[in-house]
């Protein structure tokens, strides 16, 4: 069965390959990136890192100062030549946090309006919409206006109108981030089934790393304003490169450079593990070790094939049986490292926030392999 009404009477090309660089001062955003025709990739960040700055620019919500951007050849913005394709001319449609819909329209009216504004006849539209209503199991609210609806139901609305209007490009800016606990499961099953199985080109921002598991094949990591991580999903979390990937991924991670066999931190820490043969011995590098391999210590220890980081607890997070204890980095005060130690293990430590202890892990615990250029 297919899943995509609108192409059901001939298969269509895939669209939506994206060609995108572009620098806005501003906001300290400077991105380049391509997209393959029927990929779906998932833009993972901190705060403010400016992956919604990346959708806008995308939509023709925003201009950039430098860059240009086309989508299937088609050139959709490009400063230097002075090209701009306002946003309803770029076959691109942004799902936002928020269903927006027209609330004077029935859902079936909100649904049938893009194929209408693309000159659809009125019954056409309507059919159209009855089918993706019909995709997002929402048949039964058709007659309804979007005050009649919770916010779970009017989201699937807003997917049912965003894919009959037949994007070349969909861009989905946390989807799922205003809705209740309970609604994200269904909502990221009906996704998967409307991403995945249509070969639609899309580019969802989320901060949740089961959406990125769910939903794409490809990551890529936004930080202050630059990429800093590419690849699949799942290469990203065994192996981030990237201090917000290793976060996401419950791992601890140093960057720095190698030098003599270990890596060394700019602080001049220097941690001792298994490097890379990619490594060779220059550059700059990542190292990276489980909270589970971290132990605490209260005084300085001596041993050594053992990395002895100084730290200040921030803060004791209990979790099941065990403790993760929190802390920054004693040298910088950045936010740092984790230790996933036993209940017991703390409370015979006497751990508090704000006290000085020693996070040691032993040298083969620790991988240390080539960062990003
Ligand atoms: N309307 C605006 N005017 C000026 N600066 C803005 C505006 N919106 C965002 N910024 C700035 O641009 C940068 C990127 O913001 P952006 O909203 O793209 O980040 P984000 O990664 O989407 O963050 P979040 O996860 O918090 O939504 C930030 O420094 C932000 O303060």
């Amino acid at each position: 069965m297919t899943i995509h009404p609108s192409r059901e009477h001939g298969a269509s090309a895939l669209t939506g390959e994206l060609v995108l660089r572009a620098s806005i001062a501003e906001r300290g955003v400077d991105l380049q990136l391509t997209l393959r025709a029927g990929e779906v990739v998932a833009v993972l960040g901190p705060n403010g890192a400016g992956k919604s700055t990346l959708l806008s620019l995308i939509a023709g919500l925003q201009k950039p100062d430098s860059g240009a951007i086309s989508l299937d050849g088609r050139v959709l913005v490009d400063r230097e030549a002075n090209i701009w394709v306002p946003p309803h001319q770029r076959g691109v449609v942004l799902l936002a946090q928020q269903a927006l819909l027209f609330e004077h329209l029935t859902a079936l009216a909100n649904v049938a309006f893009g194929p209408r504004s693309r000159g659809m006849k009125r019954s056409a539209a309507n059919d159209l919409a009855q089918k993706w209503l019909g995709r997002v199991d929402a048949s039964e609210f058709a007659d309804r206006k979007p005050h009649q609806l919770s916010g779970g139901q009017a989201q699937r609305i807003a997917i049912a109108r965003a894919l009959a209007a037949d994007p070349s490009l969909l861009l989905l800016d946390e989807p799922m981030a205003a809705l209740d606990v309970a609604v994200s499961p269904a909502l990221r099953v009906l996704l998967r089934q409307v991403l995945r199985g249509t070969g639609r080109t899309a580019v969802l921002v989320t901060h949740d790393l089961l959406d990125a598991l769910a939903l794409a094949d490809r990551a890529i990591i936004i930080e202050n304003g630059r990429i800093t991580e590419d690849g699949p999903v799942k290469e990203i979390i065994s192996r981030p490169r990237s201090a917000f990937a290793a976060r996401i991924a419950g791992m601890n991670l140093i960057s720095g450079t190698v030098t003599e066999g270990h890596l060394l931190a700019p602080d001049g820490q220097r941690v001792f593990g298994l490097v890379d043969p990619a490594c060779q011995n220059l550059g700059a590098a990542v190292a990276l070790f489980r909270p589970s391999a971290v132990s605490v210590h209260v005084e300085s220890t001596s041993g050594s094939p053992r990395n002895q980081v100084p730290v200040i607890i921030a803060q004791l997070e209990p979790r099941g049986d065990l403790v993760r204890v929190h802390s920054t980095d004693s040298h910088s005060g950045a936010a740092g490292l984790i230790a996933d130690i036993t209940a017991v293990a703390a409370a015979e430590l006497d751990l508090v926030p704000g006290k000085k202890v020693y996070f040691v892990v032993k040298a083969m615990e620790v991988t240390i392999y080539p960062a990003l250029a």
